[in-house]
């Protein structure tokens, strides 16, 4: 063979040689990569597969004071009771409403610090309704205090609210059959603005952050973007109802709180045979476009929601998230048995563990203590697990004032009192 094709056959195996090699070192870095993914991930900063440490060194202790704006039909009872369970473990004070604001904070008025009960100031905690006015909690938090606030998908959230207030909010029984359909088909033929309880027909999301809810994006989107703007000036954390438990995560990151800290059992939910099994399409279309201020804020703190996942670690949240999840499932098995199931109130014999029903209409479920619960820390524990708001709320006011050592006083009279709030309505002005 010439020399010449002899260099150029040499040549050829040692290009493949090359080749072959290359493909080894390639393979065994690919597979490296994956299996040691969270030590040679590309982007660590952006991406990191691994939980950043929480525990610091020195540890950060855990935040005490935080004041939660609880919207309405968001999953806000679920995150109160999170809260007024932490509170009593840490022997916290909570900020209770007047008792002639019932449960709420005199909604649909202003916050004032003057629908605070005395016996509850100055406090640590805040999540009961109420229409948020900065100056006034900022007068009545401590300084330090972190805001947190939820929101719920617009659409799900109106169908809730719909069947929910369906009696009480005027807009929603003027709606013949009560029928979502025919008043989302119309809802100017139904509604009047600045009418009784009407923020709970248009907006109310808007309206519970302090907006004004009869404003469109619309015509006006510099509006929405001043109301965006001014949540995030407040609030260090807006969760997401939809993804729950991924919002408990950051939020006990974000007051460096243990995962035990955030364990729940959902409540206030409807039944199923009292809610739609799914929104159609077209009529999800017209509860956002009838909410298009509710819309715009949904869809601005869902997109910085994942942004702010994206940044504490994607894998590390779904992670927390999938140990919070198994977490709590141990412990409602171990409260309410093997099976837990949600009950109608009247399925449920233990009073303390009745939710308040909106209507005949519509069903609230809640748990039940297994043979009625007996005495003992663990069922005082459950109890308090599934315990509504409205029982919650008086058991908390009562706890407070004997510790301030007000049994003996009556509560003072509150200037200017607000109209009936919702949850006092005597249950023959309920609608069958
Ligand atoms: N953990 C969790 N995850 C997702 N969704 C949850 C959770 N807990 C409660 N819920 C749902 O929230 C609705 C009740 O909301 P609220 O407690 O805020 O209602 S209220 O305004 O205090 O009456 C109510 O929605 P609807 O059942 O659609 O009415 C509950 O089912």
């Amino acid at each position: 063979m010439p020399p010449i094709l002899q260099r150029l056959q040499q040549a050829t195996k040692m290009m493949s040689r090359r080749k072959i090699l290359l493909l080894v070192l390639g393979c065994s870095t690919i597979s490296l990569l994956i299996h040691q993914g969270a030590q040679l991930s590309w982007y660590p900063k952006l991406f990191p597969l691994s939980c950043p440490p929480l525990r610091e060194s020195p540890p950060r202790p855990k935040h005490m004071t935080v004041a939660f704006l609880k919207t309405h039909k968001t999953a806000g009872t679920t995150v109160q009771n999170i809260l007024f369970r932490f509170a009593e473990r840490h022997n916290l004070t909570v900020a209770l409403p007047h008792p002639s604001c019932e449960h709420q904070f005199c909604y649909p008025r202003n916050f004032s610090a003057h629908f605070v009960h005395p016996a509850t100031r100055p406090p640590h905690v805040l999540a009961s309704h109420l229409r948020f006015n900065r100056a006034e909690l900022q007068r009545l938090m401590p300084p330090g205090t972190v805001y947190v606030t939820i929101l719920r998908e617009p659409a799900a959230m109106f169908e809730s609210l719909f069947s929910y207030y369906n009696q009480y909010c005027p807009a929603f029984r003027r709606v013949p059959n009560a029928s979502l359909e025919a008043f989302l088909r119309a809802p100017e033929v139904y509604y009047r603005p600045g009418e009784h309880f009407a923020m709970l027909a248009h907006n109310t999301l808007a309206y519970d952050l302090g907006g004004d809810n009869e404003r469109s994006p619309r015509d006006d989107a510099a509006y929405l973007a001043g109301l965006i703007r001014q949540v995030e000036e407040v609030f260090s954390l807006v969760m997401i109802a939809e993804y729950f438990d991924e919002s408990l995560v950051l939020l006990r990151r974000l007051l460096a709180w243990d995962l035990d800290d955030v364990l729940y059992a959902k409540l206030n939910a409807r039944a199923t045979s009292s809610r739609l099994a799914s929104i159609p399409a077209a009529l999800a279309r017209a509860a956002r476009t009838w909410n298009a201020l509710d819309a715009g804020l949904y869809d601005h703190f869902n997109a910085t929601f994942w942004r702010r996942v994206a940044r504490a670690g994607r894998a590390c949240v779904e992670r927390e998230a999938r140990e919070l999840r198994e977490a709590r499932l141990r412990l409602v098995r171990r409260c309410f048995g093997d099976e837990p199931v949600l009950r109608p109130a009247a399925q449920i014999r233990t009073k303390q563990l009745q939710p308040w029903q909106p209507s005949r209409k519509v069903d609230i479920m809640g748990y039940d203590l297994p043979g009625g619960g007996g005495a003992g820390p663990a069922t005082e524990a459950c109890l308090k697990l599934a315990m509504p708001e409205v029982q919650y709320s008086n058991y908390l006011l009562r706890k407070q004032k004997r510790r301030g050592g007000l049994r003996a006083r009556p509560d003072p009279v509150l200037d200017n009192p607000p109209p009936r709030p919702i949850r006092a309505l005597p249950r023959s002005a309920q609608g069958t």
